[in-house]
């Protein structure tokens, strides 16, 4: 699938954990996919450039029969050189035109806006295709994440982008997002931390059936 529209823009965006065993990732996501997620991200703070490269590509080939988009966290040359469907940029990250030049118009790229309804703006200006706030939790991944107010979710719908929920969401929480203005729900902890990840899967999902 090639095209930006052709995407599910409502879901569960799942993000990896820092898992240093390629077979082990793969073991852990699989079932998570097979639950129901509308956008993978590989996200691994811990690995070496090499091993990026390889849990990236494995993550794709994994992905690819199943059309979930899988996005690039960090580095959109990787994504470049993969031909991964995305990449998401923080603040750290470089800038969205340049990963846009590299990845094509219908990239996946999206923007961490943290707190900042103003970036969120700038952001979209210059072409990200979603934007994602956070931390609405306090996050086990992330404990030093700025916290985020819900009132941010209802406002940046008026941007036109596809607003995406990060930190500390779990299947409790998730209902209060989706019913101030969250189109997708990204987490790490409440389905890789959890006794049975498939079941956190379809829990989180869940949520958007109850605040539709
Ligand atoms: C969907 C989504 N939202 C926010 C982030 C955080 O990005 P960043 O601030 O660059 O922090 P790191 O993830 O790189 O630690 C994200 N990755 N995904
Ligand atoms: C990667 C990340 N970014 C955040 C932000 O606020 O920008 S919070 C976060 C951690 C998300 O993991 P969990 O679902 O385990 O809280
Ligand atoms: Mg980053």
């Amino acid at each position: 699938m090639n095209q930006r529209s052709a995407w599910p823009s409502r879901g569960l965006y799942l993000l990896t954990p820092d898992e240093p065993d390629t077979a082990r990732l793969l073991a852990r996501v699989a079932p998570a996919l097979e639950a129901g997620v509308a956008w993978l991200q590989y996200r691994n703070k811990a690995a070496s450039t090499i091993l990026r490269r390889e849990q990236a590509a494995a993550l794709l080939a994994l992905c690819r029969p199943l059309d979930v988009p899988v996005i690039i966290n960090d580095d959109w040359r990787l994504a470049a050189d993969l031909g991964a469907d995305g990449a998401h940029l923080g603040a750290e990250d470089g800038e969205l035109q340049q990963a846009r030049a590299a990845l094509g118009e219908y990239a996946l790229l999206g923007a961490s806006c943290y707190n900042d309804f103003a970036r969120a703006e700038r952001a979209a200006e210059q072409g990200a295709d979603y934007l994602a706030f956070g931390a609405f939790f306090a996050s086990g991944t992330k404990p030093l994440a700025r916290r985020a107010d819900l009132s941010l979710l209802p406002r940046a719908r008026a941007l036109g982008r596809p607003v995406v929920a990060i930190g500390g969401i779990s299947p409790d929480n998730a209902p209060l997002l989706v019913a101030a203005g969250a189109d997708l729900l990204a987490v790490i902890g409440a389905v890789f931390d959890a006794a049975d990840p498939a079941a956190a899967v379809r829990a989180l999902n869940d949520s958007f059936r109850t605040s539709a």
